[in-house]
């Protein structure tokens, strides 16, 4: 076993040449061995592992820097730095990170986790190698679908005006979660066809040099310009035009030109893009076959590439996706929108169904949502599908193109609230915050799958911006028998009672109910109310507990600070009302990775704490 002797960073530089392939391949069977136990992002990383030993022979980290796009695709990268014993614990509470961290390796030397701020970050160390007269190199590895992202642009943009060696390397395997698209992943296949190039290449010099008396010369002064005939052949050259010298495009399957490529970029005193060409999912069958499938997988059969587990209840995403089938289906006029995901986001249905009213925009949140609002100007009813974590991106979107402007753009967050396995880059726990401070915009939250298709329908019919935002995982179907229509700004009352009033957002009626049982059981009574809207406040529902109730808890799976709670201390503060406040919601802090379960507990958003949160504050009351 040559892993074994792979224990800390540059240990495969001990390698014979001859081990180098041998390696690659324990590697690839190591990873799909741990990955079929934990679940995680196996497709991307089987694309990458020659390009990782590749850098690992060619540079030395940790003095070196690698700054890894996204992130998801760095696990080889952690086996050569000495977490081979981290994969048993990938991404559990506690345990490795599914990410670059910081605080993990010296061999990491930024955190990522959301697309297309490699080269940003690759920038800043290599301006602050300069500012203190560092000698290392500085190496962003960025995906073809990271690269479609607005900051990466912005970043080539700034890394053409440096003036020593940067080295950006392009992993192009024509796919982001599901296939990549748009005009530069046109342009990148065009180049990805090396064979075709050089064909052309050489078509084009003899057909120059059959030129009497000029041809010899055409072709001798075209091969001592910049970049000579690819100048000449690739239309635009996008990145040399701009001043980053382009190397490649480069098998990244062999180690060889791989090493040679890297001295060669190391070379260059600006920046460098090196175009290196991958098969996402590569030597595991089934991930080639279906990369977007084990872009992220859950725990998996090895020799059929099932999933060990079979979901018996529909999640979230599958009732938006149905939803969102009718409404397509009802109204011409609603259209949806994602950024690059659409899978996750369940919109591949409508895909299939309306694909002239479907537009992948690529990872970009911020086009999507000010897309978005162009469409809605133009009369169309746009839904915007993004994840809570990566609509973040967007603030300025949602407030400056959609907001001010009142239109008509609705919002289906989905993975709002903790996500587990991804950890704190993915929480989706400031939604409520970021959202509920812009003005004109409405934001709801569904208490199980019926309610999130009302609240669907409702957004779409209203007219402005409107929020709904569910969770991952399963979608709860309890509480059926509560399904009052859905009105502007009400809250739904459930259990009316005395003293004690749960206000619930969303996912937390669940835990309230669970709550409400457990104070019931200890002797207390307990009232319960969907809060169904977090903006507008339901004021009137508020001053009427106030009446019969002591004391008044919040709960939300969002930050408390700016959070829904916040909101209602706020509200009963103004008016004096006569209840003490209780908000349960997440600190002030990032989540880390590990099962949502867990992580309840770890906050203190489980039914059991919260309970005896509430019989404190109670007592107190007393
Ligand atoms: C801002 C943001 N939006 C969406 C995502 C979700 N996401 C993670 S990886 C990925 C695709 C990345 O494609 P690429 O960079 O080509 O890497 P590959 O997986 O193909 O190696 C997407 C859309 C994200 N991480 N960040
Ligand atoms: C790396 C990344 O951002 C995505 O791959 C993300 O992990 C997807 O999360 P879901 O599994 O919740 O769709
Ligand atoms: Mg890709």
């Amino acid at each position: 076993m040559l892993l074994e002797r792979i224990n800390q960073v540059n240990d495969i530089k001990k390698l014979d040449k001859s081990e180098w392939e041998p390696l690659a391949q324990e590697i690839r069977d190591f990873l799909i061995e741990k990955i079929s136990v934990t679940g995680g992002h196996l497709a991307s990383n089987l694309g990458v592992v020659e390009l990782t030993m590749a850098m690992h022979l060619a540079f030395d980290f940790p003095q070196d820097q690698v700054v890894w796009d996204v992130g998801h695709q760095s696990y080889t990268h952690k086996l050569l730095t000495g977490r081979k014993a981290g994969f048993d614990e990938l991404r559990k509470y506690g345990g490795m990170s599914g990410f670059p961290k910081r605080k993990e390796s010296d061999c990491d030397c930024f955190d990522t986790g959301h697309s297309s701020t490699s080269i940003s970050a690759g920038i800043g160390l290599v301006k602050a190698r300069e500012l203190t007269g560092g000698s290392q190199s500085v190496i962003s590895v960025i995906g073809d679908g990271s690269m479609t992202g607005g900051m990466a642009f912005e970043a080539l943009n700034n890394a053409s005006q440096l003036k020593s060696n940067f080295i950006i390397v392009l992993n192009d395997n024509q796919m982001s979660i599901a296939e990549n698209v748009g005009g530069l992943s046109q342009y990148l296949n065009g180049m990805r066809s090396a064979e075709g190039y050089n064909n052309f290449k050489e078509g084009l010099q003899s057909t120059l040099e059959k030129i009497p008396v000029y041809g010899d010369g055409i072709v001798r002064q075209l091969k001592k310009t910049k970049s000579g005939l690819k100048q000449l052949v690739i239309p635009g050259m996008f990145f040399e035009d701009m001043g980053i010298t382009y190397l490649g495009p480069v098998d990244g399957h062999n180690i060889d030109q791989l090493i040679r490529t890297f001295k060669e970029a190391k070379r260059v005193r600006h920046a460098v893009l090196i175009h290196v060409c991958t098969k996402k999912g590569k030597g595991y069958e089934p991930a080639e076959r279906h990369p977007s499938r084990f872009h992220g997988a859950e725990p998996f059969v090895i020799e059929t590439g099932l999933p060990k587990s079979r979901r018996a209840k529909a999640n979230y995403t599958d009732i938006f996706s149905t939803v969102m089938r009718k409404l397509g289906d009802r109204d011409e006029k609603v259209v949806a929108i994602t950024a690059a995901m659409p899978d996750g986001t369940g919109l591949k249905r409508f895909k299939n169904m309306f694909p002239e009213r479907f537009f992948d925009v690529g990872i970009a949140e911020q086009h999507a949502v000010t897309f978005a609002a162009g469409l809605a100007a133009g009369g169309m009813k746009p839904v915007v599908a993004v994840y809570s974590s990566f609509l973040q991106r967007a603030y300025d979107q949602v407030l400056h193109d959609v907001c001010i402007q009142n239109l008509h753009v609705v919002f289906a967050i989905d993975r709002a609230g903790l996500v587990g396995s991804d950890g704190e880059t993915h929480q989706g726990i400031f939604d409520l915050s970021y959202l509920s401070s812009i003005p004109n915009m409405t934001i709801m939250a569904p208490k199980n799958k019926w309610e999130l298709s009302d609240m669907l329908k409702f957004a779409v019919n209203y007219e402005g911006p409107a929020a709904l935002r569910y969770p991952r995982g399963e979608a709860y179907d309890g509480l059926q028998e509560f399904r009052a229509p859905i009105e502007y700004g009400k809250s739904e009352m459930l259990y009316e009672e005395a003293d004690i009033a749960l206000l619930a957002v969303g996912s937390m009626v669940k835990t309230a109910e669970q709550v409400r049982n457990i104070l019931k059981d200890t002797g207390y009574n307990c009232t319960l109310v969907n809060a169904r809207f977090v903006k507008p406040l339901d004021e009137q529902m508020v001053e009427e507990m106030a009446k019969q109730h002591r004391i008044l808890v919040t709960l939300e799976e969002n930050v408390r600070s700016g959070g829904f709670g916040d909101h209602v201390l706020e509200y009963v503060n103004d008016r004096k009302l006569d209840m003490t406040v209780l908000n349960i919601a997440l600190p002030d802090e990032y989540v880390e990775h590990g099962n949502v379960a867990l992580l309840y507990k770890e906050v203190g958003l489980d039914a059991e704490t919260i309970a005896k949160q509430i019989i404190t504050a109670y007592i107190g009351q007393m």
